[in-house]
């Protein structure tokens, strides 16, 4: 690929081995890029064994694209100097459409050919898919990422007038895609908190953070950021220890991608074993679902960091210290422990809460009466928000299916005629993009934005049906307790959904 970014010095680890015919992946070495149709599913795989914490890749930081590197343009960096109001992210924003702009004249052209043409995070929803997520909290998350795009870029037009940039990189469009794509793709580097684009490094999907050896809990607190900038998170033994105990580092260490200042490289190391072939994933880190879709455009079936707030009473966040934030429903529908203990601690009379609070923070049943209380209040709060949303899991369930053939390209006339059925919402998804069914055995014509839209108002489905299964989920749980506590207690009460 000549000069530019498509020769860029990355280094495999800890065997370089060269592209043979046995082994026709694009990269050497100990990882192979993934592709498929769409660009969304490309990845890293294994191209051989990998042992935990062995290093995998090393990416120069000659090949890291930060603003840093792009404003040694000199028209650029003398124009971002006079708008000092603008973020670190701004500028990384504007700086890689203003290389956008360079065409096949920049060194990064082939690099940049190769990112999303268009992404899904929530700031890219239309109004129908902002809909469809159908949770109040959800659309406000996504009303905020709208809102807060459309400011950035405003903010930022009086530069991008000045560098002259093409009237089609000015435009919101333009802007959405630049700064989708410093949000679902940068990474942590010391010096600059926009973080920095890593060739070959962006293309590892990511894994939940799972089961963590010990000093997982104490690294909890920090993460939550918008971007991969995580990943580095993990790598502080890893900056601070050179070589020395290097098997030690090798064998405690958390992290599985950083910047290591000694080598002046972008280093990432497999997290556990892999077998060759297999999907060599990295953790940008702790992310609900919603806020993977808010920072990456995507969410996860299985997510063990996945969180269900439910509406509470004033007085239960006034009867505790517990922050609002620890106060929701687990993935597997459990009430978090602090959730729990502010409900057993409001169920109990004024009176009496000094006298208990130490077993209530130590996470003790406060007594049988107490805990069917709380259970039953909980299951009953899911059940109420359950019947406020105005699809339940099995038409959200149906609705799935019939996106998933619809999305099949060999779908027959008769089928797509078919799924013009199942409710409102897909005739809404119908009108709004005027979808015609094609002659013959064509099927259904969609056009690129109906394809793209559909691609989002499936994650919108997928998204609510995961949240809604998880209220069921806990109004399961709470029947469970409630039944151990009193087996006849249900009798009486009817709980159940
Ligand atoms: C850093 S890039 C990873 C490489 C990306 N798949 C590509 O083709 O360039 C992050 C993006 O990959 C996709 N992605 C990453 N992990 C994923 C996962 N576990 N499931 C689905 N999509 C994922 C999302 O579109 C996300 O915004």
């Amino acid at each position: 690929m000549g000069d530019g970014a498509g020769n860029l010095g990355l280094h495999h680890h800890p065997h370089h081995r060269s592209v043979s015919s046995s082994n026709p992946s694009l990269l050497c070495g100990p990882l192979s890029l993934r592709l498929s149709l769409s660009s969304r599913s490309r990845g890293l795989a294994a191209a051989r064994d990998l042992s935990q914490g062995e290093l995998i890749l090393t990416v120069p930081k000659s090949a890291l694209m930060t603003s840093q590197s792009l404003l040694k343009d000199e028209k650029l960096s003398v124009a971002v100097k006079r708008h000092t109001s603008l973020s670190s992210t701004q500028i990384l924003t504007v700086c890689l459409l203003a290389e956008m702009s360079k065409g096949k004249s920049s060194w990064w052209h082939p690099y940049l050919m190769q990112l999303p043409r268009s992404y899904d995070t929530l700031a890219n929803f239309s109004q129908f898919e902002k809909q469809a997520l159908q949770v109040d909290d959800a659309i406000w998350v996504t009303e905020r990422a709208i809102l807060k795009a459309e400011l950035e870029w405003k903010k930022a037009i009086p530069l991008m007038e000045e560098l002259k940039l093409k009237p089609q990189l000015q435009n919101f469009r333009a802007w959405l895609w630049a700064s989708s794509t410093v949000s679902s793709r940068t990474m942590h580097i010391p010096w600059d908190d926009a973080g920095c684009l890593c060739p070959v490094g962006d293309f590892y999907n990511y894994a939940a953070p799972g089961e963590e050896p010990c000093g997982w809990e104490d690294l909890k607190g920090a993460r939550n950021e918008s971007s991969l900038q995580n990943s580095s998170f993990w790598n502080k033994d890893a900056t601070n220890n050179s070589d020395a105990g290097q098997d030690d580092v090798l064998s405690q260490r958390l992290t599985d991608g950083g910047y290591k200042e000694d080598l002046a490289a972008y280093c990432f190391y497999a997290r556990k074993n892999y077998k060759k072939g297999e999907q060599v994933l990295l953790s940008y880190g702790t992310y609900t679902n919603l806020e993977l879709l808010e920072h990456y455009g995507f969410l996860l079936d299985e997510n063990p960091n996945d969180k269900v707030f439910i509406p509470l009473e004033p007085e239960v966040y006034a009867s505790s210290s517990w922050p609002k934030d620890s106060l929701y429903i687990h993935q597997n529908g459990k009430p978090s422990f602090a959730l729990l203990s502010a409900l057993r601690l409001w169920a109990t009379p004024a009176s009496e809460r000094r006298s208990v609070g130490h077993l209530v923070y130590s996470g003790t049943q406060l007594s049988a009466e107490n805990e069917i209380f709380v259970m039953g209040w909980i299951a009953k709060s899911c059940h109420v928000v359950l019947e406020n949303l105005p699809t339940s899991v099995e038409e959200d369930s149906l609705l799935l299916c019939a996106v998933d053939k619809m999305q099949d390209p060999n779908v027959p006339m008769e089928v797509g005629n078919a799924l013009r059925s199942p409710g409102v919402e897909f005739s809404a998804f119908w009108e709004v993009h005027d979808l015609k069914i094609g002659d013959g055995n064509g099927g259904l014509l969609l056009s690129e934005k109906a394809r793209r839209s559909m691609e989002r108002w499936k994650l919108a489905v997928q998204w609510r049906l995961r949240h809604k299964r998880i209220l069921v989920d806990c109004i399961s749980h709470c029947t469970e307790i409630i039944s151990s506590l009193s087996p006849t207690f249900l009798g009486h009460r009817g709980y159940q959904s």
